[in-house]
């Protein structure tokens, strides 16, 4: 990304963020509600127009780079509206075909990839019947289906139970061994704090620190991703806000 700017109604969102990522890293992406993080993912994946800047992806700048691109891109939104009344033998059909994998290859991959996360007996199960966690893998490995080198991943782990959790991120350490580049993007430190090759501050729009854990820490005097979040967006208020806030719950 190079210089990239966005506002919304003339008010600016992004205000010239520059950013170079390797293949084969995790980078966590992290910032306040509000400081642009899925506005930038919405720009590198092509469904958000009237920016300024350059984005640019496996070297090519996005803008003149058609649809192609595309197809090498894996992602799992925030929030995501599944086609409920689909199993998820369609559904993976559906979204494969729509990355150019042929129905049998989708069929077949996805079902495996069910079994792997212990769902392949509701393989044939309307989506609709699904709990948030069994819904949120079928999301994943909608994302990962057409093996793609790039992924971006938004708040992935919610619903997951623990066993899960411990999977998933084990799946992310070996996609970044095997080179695929990682965008992680989450409220969840510790997670970012452990699994990110790298970490990625968007704080009002602009990048605010930019290393591996081990450099910021040294940066910051703050102990945790947690703290050193805090730290770095000005915040120390908590305490007081929590206070505050009880006491309006209880007033009479
Ligand atoms: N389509 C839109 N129209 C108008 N304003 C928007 C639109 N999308 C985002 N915004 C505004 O842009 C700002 C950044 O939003 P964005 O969703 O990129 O933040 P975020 O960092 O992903 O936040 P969160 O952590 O809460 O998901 C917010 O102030 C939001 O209100």
């Amino acid at each position: 990304m190079e210089h990239l700017t966005m506002s919304y109604s003339g008010h600016p969102v992004l205000k010239g963020v520059d950013l170079e990522v390797r293949s084969g890293q995790i980078i966590g992406y992290i910032g306040p509600n509000g400081a642009g993080k899925s506005t930038t993912v919405r720009i590198l994946l092509g469904l958000q127009e009237g920016y300024g800047g350059t984005a640019r992806l496996f070297g090519e700048d996005i803008r003149n780079a058609g649809i192609e691109y595309k197809k090498r891109i894996g992602y799992v939104p925030e929030t995501a509206d599944v086609y409920d009344m689909l199993t998820p033998r369609e559904y993976l059909i559906f979204t494969g075909g729509c990355y150019g994998l042929e129905e049998k290859k989708a069929e077949q991959k996805g079902k495996l990839l069910m079994q792997q996360f212990g769902m392949d007996n509701v393989f044939d199960t309307r989506l609709s019947s699904f709990s948030k966690g069994m819904r949120q893998k079928v999301l994943i490995i909608s994302s990962l289906l057409h093996n793609p080198d790039l992924l971006f991943f938004d708040e992935p782990l919610s619903g997951l139970d623990a066993n899960s959790v411990l999977v998933f991120k084990e799946i992310l350490a070996n996609l970044a061994a095997s080179g695929k580049t990682i965008f992680y993007s989450s409220h969840i430190m510790d997670v970012v704090e452990k699994i990110s090759h790298r970490i990625v501050l968007l704080n009002d729009g602009q990048i605010a620190a930019d290393g591996t854990f081990e450099e910021l820490k040294v940066q910051n005097t703050e102990g945790s991703l947690e703290a050193l979040f805090n730290q770095l967006t000005g915040f120390h208020q908590h305490a007081q806000i929590a206070k505050d806030f009880v006491s309006i719950v209880e007033e009479a």
